[in-house]
């Protein structure tokens, strides 16, 4: 940890967005703080806090703020879509504004609150070639040589989308991990399920890379949405019922929007003595 002492303890903020839920450090106007250690410590709901994902904001020379994100195993991932759409409305909400810009692993994003409330943010373009996924060898993103020919999309971070008939009859817990450890995807995968509910409606259920089983992921709905359109399944714009509440996508020409419900649940402080003994 940099520029903080164990000793002022450590303030966070519980955040979810459709059941996903992320502890959010604030460290603008000081040095990022956030280690894989921390993150794992912090992951664990029974001697940490329990997270999905952990988002530290930092300062931003090119947008409003910036924002990293880790898993609750202590991995990194370039992407989180709904933590991304909570901490913009907290920034929102700090700075009296409707809009802001971010900077990510993905590079310069977009957020917007709609009038009704819910928050967007434009997650980029989608990576369709191998190797941005990225993925081990060449092959078909559309119809990659795995069990079910599921698809491969990239929305800064990898995702492996299989459609199935009923995505409820999905034994999640059985078939996430061997498809997160595949040796097609070398940076791991998060992995999808997803079936047709409706003309551009989708049922979908998520095995997060690093976290496992989630209420929801948004950049899985974003991944999902631009897999069902090339698949011929549905149109751009696209509405997934996840586990935790719905996500509505709009593939658009400027990239991939996403918009859902944020929370900010409550407001946290680490204790020195919890630093101190992670130290
Ligand atoms: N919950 C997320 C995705 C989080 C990152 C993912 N587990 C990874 O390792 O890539 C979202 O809302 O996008």
């Amino acid at each position: 940890m940099m520029d903080m002492r164990a000793s002022d303890g450590l303030g966070f903020m519980k955040m979810h967005g459709a059941g996903n839920d992320f502890v959010v450090i604030d460290s603008r106007g000081r040095g990022a703080v956030t280690t894989a250690a921390l993150a794992r410590a912090l992951g664990d709901r029974n001697r940490g806090v329990g997270f999905d994902q952990l988002a530290e904001i930092r300062d931003s020379a090119e947008a409003d703020f910036a924002l990293d994100f880790w898993n609750a195993d202590g991995s990194r991932a370039g992407a989180c879509g709904n933590a991304t759409r909570c901490v913009c409305d907290h920034v929102m909400r700090g700075l009296g504004r409707d809009a802001v810009t971010l900077v990510t692993a993905r590079g310069l994003l977009r957020a917007v609150r709609r009038a009704d409330g819910l928050v967007s943010v434009n997650m980029g373009q989608p990576q369709l070639d191998w190797r941005e996924v990225p993925l081990a060898q060449e092959v078909d993103t559309l119809r990659l040589p795995l069990a079910g020919e599921p698809v491969a999309v990239g929305m800064g971070n990898p995702h492996c989308i299989r459609f199935v008939p009923d995505a409820e009859a999905v034994a999640l817990a059985a078939e996430g991990p061997g498809m997160e450890h595949d040796p097609l995807f070398p940076e791991r995968t998060n992995v999808e399920f997803a079936s047709q509910t409706g003309p551009d409606r989708l049922r979908l259920r998520v095995w997060e890379r690093g976290a496992g089983i989630t209420l929801a992921c948004g950049s899985g709905a974003c991944a999902t949405a631009v897999a069902a359109n090339l698949r011929g399944l549905t149109g751009r714009q696209v509405v997934l019922e996840m586990d935790g509440g719905v996500l509505e996508v709009d593939w658009r020409e400027d990239g991939v929007w996403l918009t859902g419900p944020v929370a900010h649940v409550f407001d946290g402080w680490l204790s020195p003595a919890y630093l101190e003994a992670l130290a």
